[in-house]
């Protein structure tokens, strides 16, 4: 079981549950459970990178994993919106619950939950067409929109990613044109702009100057309402600033989960010190 894991909230498999957002114990409210990881390991090939990992993601939270290089963010990341589906020899074990159904199961359909679960990878891989197509290829493919309403939404996720100052006027223009920064905003408006219940964020803002680094960190706070965001990050003043919960994974082990201002200012857990003050790589 999860013994060894040190967390301040209850963990998924104990009492935490949907909708169970009673104070118990004198402690603030619970939020609910949007993904229960729940021991999750993984393989590449028989080399393992996550060893029977458990937390719960909730709702309408930012939850920043961090953690060593090669501790397994990414791996665990991907595992969220199956990516691993891809590679014939990547191997995860284990059940994530989203809303209460398990999104590992064979009969579940990768491209709905795609939808459901979107993600903005570490390298921008922004489509081989224009930056506004980039932005509403989601929208068509998914919903019927007129085209001014397909207009307005492209805009607003633009604005939502920083980008839209820069590319108002160049909407035509191959995405590919675009600063590597840039490319990463657009990613990161082609994701919101599918609304996605859960986006799922791989280093967003590490291509990004500290102005564009602060509007993203803006746009992910105001997602909250809509959204259940997971942020990989290797900024630790980054995770502090945004994240509501924080996971410190070591070697592909999940140390410690709780509040974020308990895991950095009060950890349990000798290695998540170290970490979080700097001490360990
Ligand atoms: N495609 C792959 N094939 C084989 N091993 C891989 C692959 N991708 C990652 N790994 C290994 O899995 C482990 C976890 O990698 P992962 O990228 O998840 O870590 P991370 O914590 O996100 O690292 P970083 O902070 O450097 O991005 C590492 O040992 C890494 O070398």
């Amino acid at each position: 079981m999860r013994q060894d894991i040190k967390s301040s909230v209850p963990l998924p498999g104990f009492d935490v549950r949907h909708g169970d957002d009673q104070p118990r114990d004198g402690q603030a409210f619970t939020p609910p459970v949007k993904l229960d990881i729940r021991h999750v390991s993984f393989r590449y090939g028989d080399e393992p990178a996550l060893t029977d990992v458990s937390l719960p993601i909730y709702a309408n939270k930012v939850t920043a994993l961090i953690g060593p290089s090669g501790c397994g963010k990414s791996t665990l990341l991907r595992v969220l919106n199956r990516m691993p589906d891809l590679y014939e020899d990547q191997h995860v074990e284990g059940e994530v619950l989203l809303d209460g159904v398990d999104i590992l199961g064979h009969d579940i359909d990768v491209l709905t939950l795609r939808r459901r679960v979107g993600m903005v990878t570490q390298k921008p891989s922004p489509f081989p067409m224009s930056i506004y197509d980039n932005v509403a290829i989601g929208m068509r493919l998914n919903e019927e929109l007129t085209p001014t309403e397909l207009d307005a939404r492209v805009e607003d996720a633009l604005r939502r990613a920083a980008l839209w100052e820069e590319v108002r006027d160049i909407l035509k223009d191959d995405a590919q044109s675009l600063s590597g920064g840039q490319q990463q905003r657009l990613c990161l408006a082609r994701t919101m702009a599918v609304r996605p219940e859960v986006i799922l964020l791989d280093e967003p803002c590490s291509a990004l100057d500290p102005i564009s680094t602060a509007k993203i960190e803006a746009t992910i706070e105001g997602l909250k309402p809509v959204s259940t965001i997971v942020i990989v990050t290797h900024n630790l003043q980054q995770a502090a600033r945004i994240a509501d919960y924080t996971a410190f994974l070591y070697l592909g082990s999940l140390i410690e989960f709780g509040p974020t201002e308990q895991v950095f200012e009060n950890s349990v857990d000798e290695r998540t010190s170290r970490y979080v003050t700097g001490r360990m790589g």
